[in-house]
């Protein structure tokens, strides 16, 4: 199925300060932005960005301090306004809308959850969770059901009629998770939303966003200049660095293959074993023999001897995994009187696989406990590729930013018995 686009940014562009064209023309030459800021005292936040976010997908945005994030974010909804480019929602450019159209296009699709929103001292969690409809102009009884609809998302139903200050800090911004909630917008932007909160509420409320989202899939921007926040909700990341976007793709693309040495430096100290999963490395790295015809152990075994490898996987003919092969093996099997049809039990030198959704640390000790590589299976048992030491090893190299080691020699191929 095609992921439907919600929204699009286009070449999009924002220059804040006296000389919006010149400092435009300036970074059509190839200045950068602190070589126009010194010619020209104008800033650019957003330079020439173009990207899709899909729906339902948390969609992180990334970078350091003054990178353009909220600049970016911004632009989606108007409250700045682009210097040059487009934003698409659901297809309808927004940078041309008139403000009446642009009321409608806030109220009917976007919302927006800050930092340090204000919880209004005076007035009950409902009534606070309740505001951005009030806003809308949303009749009292509707603004209220809805209200208490969002707080039983975020678990407050309880504390519907208390006041902000009997509230924790953590519970404090779950009101205001409620507040966008409550608008039940198409897309939902969060400028981090989090990161006021201490760590161990900071994880509680991603997990909180997390839940939610598995039960109902909104799109979602979210802002944050913290990798660990961006890895564990992101689907997607895209990463800014002095207002242009230098890389957009999910933690497992941009962990595996950083665009460059920003991004690269962004990744340092991530421990991969956490982030990529046996399927990702074992797709993405293996080469496997093609299975032609394996009915026969012999053809097997030439295949083996022919691209120089010690192990096979056997296969059955829907490529489910059967279990592990040497070249030992074959020989012996094939020094036998009577040469079976299929490659027996007996000879198979281990059954063990593993899921591709397993993490790398779970597949750790089977990747170490045997010669061969392991053998890494889809959710039917079919065989997808194999982790090899020398491969995990890489992995984990690659992204402590070392000197890559070589190319493994490949010591394994799959047979189909
Ligand atoms: N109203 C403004 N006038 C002039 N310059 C601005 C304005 N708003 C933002 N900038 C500049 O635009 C650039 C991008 O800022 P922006 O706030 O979008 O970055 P950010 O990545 O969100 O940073 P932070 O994480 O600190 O919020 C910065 O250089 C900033 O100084």
């Amino acid at each position: 199925m095609e992921e439907e686009v919600k929204l699009e940014v286009r070449n999009l562009y924002k220059i804040f300060g006296p000389f919006p064209k010149k400092a435009m023309a300036m970074l059509e030459q190839g200045l950068d932005k602190e070589e126009i800021f010194e010619k020209t005292e104008t800033t650019v936040g957003v330079q020439n960005a173009s990207f899709r976010i899909y729906e339902g997908e948390i969609f992180v945005i990334m970078g350091l301090s003054g990178s353009g994030k909220s600049t970016m974010v911004r632009m989606f909804n108007r409250l700045i306004e682009p210097t040059a480019g487009q934003v698409l929602i659901d297809g309808e450019d927004i940078t041309v809308m008139n403000s009446d159209q642009l009321v409608k296009l806030r109220r009917a699709k976007l919302s927006m959850v800050f930092q340090s929103f204000a919880l209004m001292p005076h007035m009950t969690v409902l009534q606070n969770a309740a505001f951005g409809l009030e806003m809308d102009g949303i009749d009292k009884s509707t603004r209220q059901k809805r209200a208490l609809e969002a707080l039983e998302q975020v678990g407050l139903e309880a504390w519907a009629e208390s006041m902000p200050n009997e509230l924790s800090g953590g519970m404090q911004q779950r009101v205001g998770l409620a507040r966008g909630l409550a608008v039940d917008p198409d897309i939902l932007l969060m400028d981090e939303a989090f990161s006021a909160l201490d760590p161990l509420i900071r994880t509680e409320m991603q997990d909180e966003l997390l839940k939610l989202q598995s039960k109902s899939k909104r799109t979602i921007v979210f802002i944050s200049h913290d990798l660990d926040e961006a890895m564990r909700i992101g689907d997607r990341i895209a990463i800014m660095e002095g207002g242009r976007v230098v890389q957009v793709g999910t933690p497992e693309e941009i962990l595996q293959n950083p665009a460059d040495d920003y991004v690269r430096a962004f990744f340092r100290g991530v421990d991969p074993t956490n982030i990529l999963s046996a399927g990702d490395i074992a797709t993405a790295t293996q080469v496997t023999i093609p299975i032609t015809d394996g009915k026969n152990p012999r053809t097997g075994l030439q295949r083996l001897i022919k691209n120089d490898r010690d192990y096979a996987f056997v296969l059955d003919r829907d490529k489910v995994f059967k279990g592990i092969v040497s070249t030992d093996s074959l020989h012996a099997m094939l020094e036998s009187d009577d040469i079976p049809h299929l490659i027996p039990n007996a000879y198979l030198e281990g059954v063990v696989a593993a899921h591709k959704d397993d993490s790398l640390q779970d597949i750790l000790p089977h990747v170490a406990g045997h010669s061969w590589p392991l053998p890494i299976l889809d959710d039917e048992g079919r065989f997808i590729g194999a982790v090899s030491k020398n491969l995990f090893l890489r992995t984990l190299h690659r992204s402590s930013d070392e000197e890559q080691l070589p190319e493994e020699p490949q010591g394994n191929g799959a047979i189909a018995s």
